[in-house]
């Protein structure tokens, strides 16, 4: 691996990045490989970095940002084949937390030169590329409310979900996997290849991304007095241990949101409106990731 590009999303996680791309591309000249940069512009950043990946002949891409924008690189190294690696920062890193990739940028740097290659799945939730986690509910109301804001970081992010758990109303949702159905309310249903929430959320404790399978994590309505309980449970990777949770394991998953026609659904981090019933599949092994 011998010219690399760097994809940097400049205000990801409110990070100042004035001295990230000297500290890459000394980094790289220091161990005798060829850093190429491209920065996103928040406009066209799929089609821009796809074009440009094909005039130019690297061997690997990083992400160097939050979790959209490892989504973004990973849907454009798919396409050709090429390996994926990840930066972290961004607010909240979820997918390189997962891979076990150090949080501290000098450190994960170091993947360029040391590094083993796995290959993970990735799924479609209704055509839209998830490599991490989607879902449905509060999170996905927060992330939207977050993204419509103008600061950025885990503090904003805090303040918002406190905002919107007062009030907040759980949908009705209908389930059909290839193996089972599941109707019911939930407080929010999550669609998990990976285990952890950058926030250190653990919503599906032995969740793999390369075992060909995923889980629709949900939590059920619960009373505010067990809040601190369901926090702590999350936390502590005790997701089943509550008695307001379920998981469901599956291939391909059909969920309706009963009422409504379409729904507010968090994908990588981005907020989307989706029309229901949503349609999820896997991709199994399908995204080649440089890990420690
Ligand atoms: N130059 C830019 N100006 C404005 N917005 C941008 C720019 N580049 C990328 N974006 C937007 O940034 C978002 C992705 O941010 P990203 O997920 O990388 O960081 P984050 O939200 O701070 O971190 P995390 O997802 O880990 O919480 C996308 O919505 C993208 O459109």
């Amino acid at each position: 691996m011998r010219r690399i590009l760097f994809v940097i999303n400049p205000i990801s996680g409110d990070i100042d990045k004035s001295d990230v791309h000297q500290m890459l591309v000394q980094v790289c000249k220091e161990h005798g490989r060829e850093a190429g940069l491209f920065e996103t512009t928040g406009n066209n950043d799929l089609d821009r970095l796809q074009q440009y990946l094909q005039q130019h002949a690297y061997e690997a891409v990083f992400a160097a940002g939050g979790d959209g924008t490892v989504s973004l690189v990973a849907q454009a190294v798919q396409a050709l084949g090429l390996p994926m690696g990840i930066v972290p920062l961004g607010s909240g890193n979820g997918l390189s937390k997962d891979l076990g990739i150090p949080q501290d940028p000098a450190a994960a740097v170091e993947l360029v030169w040391a590094h083993r290659e796995q290959t993970i799945d990735t799924l479609s939730v209704s055509g839209h590329f998830t490599a991490h986690l989607a879902d449905l509910g509060f999170n996905a109301l927060v992330v939207t409310r977050f993204s419509e804001g103008t600061t950025r970081g885990p503090g904003a992010y805090v303040r918002i979900a406190l905002q919107e758990y007062i009030g907040y109303e759980p949908a009705r949702y209908r389930i059909e996997t290839e193996t089972e159905t599941w109707e019911g309310e939930a407080f929010m249903l999550t669609i998990a290849n990976a285990r952890t929430f950058g926030s250190n959320v653990v919503i599906n404790p032995d969740g793999l991304l390369d075992d060909g399978w995923f889980e629709l994590c949900l939590i059920e309505p619960f009373p505010a007095a067990a809040a601190p309980r369901m926090l702590y449970h999350l936390y502590s990777e005790g997701f089943e241990e509550s008695e307001y949770t379920r998981r469901l394991r599956c291939r391909r998953a059909r969920i309706a949101v009963l009422g409504q026609d379409t729904v507010q659904v968090q994908v990588d981090g981005e907020p989307l409106e989706l029309s229901t019933p949503l349609q999820v599949s896997i991709s199994p092994r399908s995204l080649r990731v440089l890990v420690p």
